[in-house]
């Protein structure tokens, strides 16, 4: 096909228009459709030249009017540009031999030139891990511990990486600097949480409750309520009566069972003395057992329904639904899981109306002392009392989610935390040892440890914050979502991204942490100024930021005391037959990580006054 000098001529000048656009990083939606313009009228001509290499010029020139026109019509129009002239013959004439020449040669050069420009104008996202499947990504690639996945994948692609999950784009951080960057320098970006989890969104009324509650003004009223009313340090001191006990409670049945001479069920030990802890507290009924003296009392039948609730609640939570992911597949409900989710939210709500409504009974009784107040006390004064006039307000389904978050997030993580520190202490005879000297030092064998000791014991503190290092029971925190696009590390992250910070990578990294495998509490002893609340990003179990944890002091002294208590009121040994070294180290992946085995362990009481043991009246 050969072309006339003009047509020839115009369409080597529309090239080199497109080559001036990029080159002065013009708009290049406008060189080129000047450039086009110029061909317009010869554009049936054109039409013909171009069904060679098989382009459609007619939509090229229609687009490059448009703000459509970009990089790839460009591209596209140059190659078809070059085509034509290449196409033309020697009767054309020597000009259109010399702009054969010259375009060719351009092109040799400026084509790559464009790809490579092409490829910088498109967002530059961080690296994704190979082999995802359609429709479901990398879903079934994360096995059945996803963040160990999570972290193999980041020896192969760094300190940021993204998944796609399902149709959920995700980026996983799994070092301090990554994590410094999205928790403090972009906090507000990442303080969001996703509201993309079907049974998040049941069990929170529709993301009413404090952790799962979208970033805006009702989320930072609920956290106001929940940091100046309920996990204050007057109401912490107000609630040591009931920690108290219920630390007798833990310590009196573990010597039933040494009596018995059968193992101690460690993690059951644990579990009902943190739940009923903060059931109490929450509630102000027990989760679980008897009272002191195993006294059945009308509490422990409600708390024991509520268990049985909680227990499927939790069992429910960490199913795996398709729907989260690939929301158009929802309607499947495999498994019929969405439907028990909806039965047992029923149950849930049936209970916590009934817990209001005694609670709104009591209060019509007469005013209540302030001691003596449990959580829902606290929000429903808070309902009653607040401004009419105010635009956020409190209701009943509110608090009812954030009882939910208070109880979801308060039991687990305590309990799971001192499970894995006397599994490490057990493995660790000599850290052990020095433990219990430090106990024995500061407070004696002639009484139990009490929660003002904690600040003498530094030994304890360092080895709380080394098995917070090697276990967070949160090893992904929990997911957090951005606002808006942003920038991490010169890689575009879109908005509406899950993160996942890598809490359990992070405490493990090689950058941050020597010889970061080991369980070696010294390395606290020698830096103290590493503390738990967010402000070293190399060791985050309670996160840091605006989403991070509340209950950062209760959480750590929870811990703190219960691991001294029962390192100093028992001597602690394996099963017999079992040797520490064997000890499996499993984990069982969820948004809470435990053991993947109970810890059952034998327990010798070692205070000299047995009475020391009895649960006070
Ligand atoms: C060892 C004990 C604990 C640990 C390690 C822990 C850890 C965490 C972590 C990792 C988060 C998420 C942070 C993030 O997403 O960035 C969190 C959030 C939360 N925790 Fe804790 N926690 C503990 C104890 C408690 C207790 C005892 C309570 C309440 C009684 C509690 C209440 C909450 C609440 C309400 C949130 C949600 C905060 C929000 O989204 O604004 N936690 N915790």
């Amino acid at each position: 096909m050969s072309l006339c000098l003009n047509d020839s001529t115009n369409t080597s000048l529309i090239f080199w228009l497109q080559i001036i656009g990029f080159c002065l990083r013009q708009e290049v939606g406008f060189i080129t459709g000047v450039s086009a313009h110029l061909c317009v009228e010869q554009q049936l001509l054109l039409d013909q030249a171009f069904s060679n290499t098989n382009q459609k010029i007619s939509d090229l020139v229609t687009k490059s009017r448009s703000k459509e026109f970009g990089v790839m019509e460009c591209l596209k129009l140059s190659i078809a540009s070059v085509s034509s002239v290449m196409n033309s013959t020697p009767e054309d004439g020597p000009k259109v031999q010399v702009f054969t020449v010259c375009a060719v040669l351009v092109a040799m050069v400026v084509l790559p030139w464009l790809l490579i420009d092409l490829q910088r104008r498109e967002p530059k996202l961080p690296p994704s891990p190979q082999g995802a499947w359609p429709i479901v990504g990398h879903l079934p690639l994360l096995g059945k511990n996803p963040h160990i996945a999570m972290k193999n994948w980041a020896n192969e692609l760094g300190d940021m990486f993204l998944l796609r999950l399902g149709s959920v784009p995700a980026i996983v951080i799994t070092s301090p600097e990554m994590a410094r960057e999205v928790l403090l320098t972009q906090d507000k970006t990442w303080a969001s949480r996703p509201k993309r989890k079907i049974s998040a969104m049941y069990f929170s009324y529709n993301y009413r409750g404090i952790t799962f509650a979208q970033y805006n003004a009702t989320w930072r009223y609920l956290r106001k309520i929940v940091m100046l009313e309920l996990l204050t340090t007057k109401r912490l001191e107000a609630s040591l009566p009931v920690r108290k006990e219920e630390m007798l409670q833990m310590i009196w049945s573990i010597v039933q069972d040494a009596k018995s001479g059968k193992p101690v069920d460690v993690r059951l030990r644990l579990n009902n003395k943190m739940a009923n802890e903060i059931f109490r507290m929450v509630l102000g009924c027990r989760f679980s057992g008897s009272k002191q003296g195993d006294v059945q009392g009308d509490d422990d039948v409600k708390g024991r329904e509520f268990q049985d609730i909680i227990d499927e609640n939790q069992q429910l939570k960490g199913l795996f639904l398709l729907g989260d992911y690939v929301p158009w597949l929802r309607f499947l409900d495999i498994g019929g899981i969405e439907k028990r989710i909806k039965v047992c939210q029923g149950r849930l709500d049936r209970f916590l109306n009934k817990v209001v409504d005694e609670h709104e009974a009591n209060r019509r009784k007469g005013p209540i002392a302030e001691t003596d107040k449990d959580m829902v006390d606290v929000l429903l004064r808070t309902m009653h009392e607040q401004d009419q006039k105010e635009t956020l307000k409190l209701d009943v389904n509110t608090i009812k989610a954030t009882v939910m978050s208070m109880i979801a997030a308060g039991v687990d993580t305590s309990s799971i935390t001192v499970e894995w520190g006397m599994a490490e202490l057990i493995r660790h005879p000599d850290t052990m040892q020095k433990l219990t000297e430090e106990l024995d030092s500061v407070v004696g064998k002639t009484r139990m440890v009490q929660e003002n000791d904690i600040p003498n014991l530094k030994y304890l503190q360092a080895v709380v914050k080394e098995v917070l290092r090697l276990h967070p029971p949160a090893p992904l925190l929990i997911p957090h979502v951005s606002t808006q696009d942003c920038e991490i590390a010169g890689y575009h992250i879109p908005a509406d991204t899950r993160l996942y910070v890598h809490a359990h990578a992070i405490g493990r990294n090689e950058k941050a942490w020597d010889s970061p495998l080991d369980f070696d509490p010294e390395r606290f002893i020698s830096r103290p100024e590493i503390d738990l609340r967010g402000h070293d990003f190399g060791l985050l179990p309670f996160g840091s930021g605006r989403r991070a944890c509340p209950a950062i002091t209760m959480g750590t002294l929870q811990v703190q005391w219960t691991m001294a208590t029962l390192v100093h009121s028992f001597a602690w040994s394996l099963p017999t037959g079992q040797c520490f070294e064997d000890l499996d180290m499993e984990e069982e992946f969820g948004i809470t990580t435990p053991r993947a085995n109970a810890l059952t362990l034998h327990a010798a009481p070692r205070l000299i006054d047995t009475d020391l043991y009895q649960p006070c009246c």
